[in-house]
């Protein structure tokens, strides 16, 4: 399949409701870059996101975020954007997006993305899915006033995921198939 990306796309929701799986792929058909925020902050920093929190915080990570959102954002070209959980724990990170794009949430609880995330290692603010899931119930109602749309992952495959996004986004005039 062949498509074409008009605007920037920012997937945002809680650790493993799959931002990355769904933003690659449909980065890959519409051949446009896809960024991930939080590779995109390791690289700027050459540190680890567990580095970057024990260094400086989750507040210095927090403004490490603005900056790349920032960044990202000035580029001003089509593209995918995988966002950091946490994304809109700033209201000004939510403006950046809704300024530049269109914001999905893509819904998945703790209890889900426990599921799925192999390495909680590597997300210093997935200790243990009691309290993942006391943060995703606190975060909900940020998601939902950031994004422009939600589609639910619960139960679906990332397959199935991207097929409800790439329908969305073409129904809305974001995407226009070149090639089925
Ligand atoms: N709908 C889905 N159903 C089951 N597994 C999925 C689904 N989407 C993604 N996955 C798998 O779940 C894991 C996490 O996905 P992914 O990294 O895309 O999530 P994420 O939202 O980017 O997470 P994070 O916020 O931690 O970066 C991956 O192993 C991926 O293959
Ligand atoms: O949910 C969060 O606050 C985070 C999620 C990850 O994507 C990383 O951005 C970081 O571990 C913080
Ligand atoms: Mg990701």
């Amino acid at each position: 399949m062949k498509a074409k990306l008009n605007k920037t796309v920012y997937f945002i929701g809680f650790m493993g409701a799959g931002k990355t799986t769904v933003a690659r792929r449909l980065a890959k058909a519409c051949s446009c870059e896809c960024i991930d925020v939080d590779f995109y902050i390791q690289r700027m920093h050459d540190k680890t996101i567990p580095e970057i929190f024990e260094e400086f915080g989750e507040k210095g990570f927090r403004n490490f975020e603005t900056e790349a959102l920032e960044e990202i954002a000035n580029a001003n070209k089509p593209r995918f954007v995988s966002c950091g959980g946490g994304v809109i724990t700033r209201d000004e990170n939510a403006a950046i997006m809704k300024k530049d794009g269109i914001v999905i949430h893509l819904y998945s609880d703790a209890k889900n993305g426990a599921r799925r995330i192999s390495n909680k290692d590597s997300r210093p603010l997935f200790k243990n899915v009691r309290q993942a899931q006391k943060l995703f119930l606190e975060r909900l109602p940020k998601y939902r006033k950031a994004c422009d749309y939600e589609i639910i992952t619960t139960r679906k495959n990332s397959g199935r995921v991207y097929h409800e996004v790439l329908d969305l986004l073409e129904d809305e005039g974001i995407i226009e198939i070149i090639e089925k």
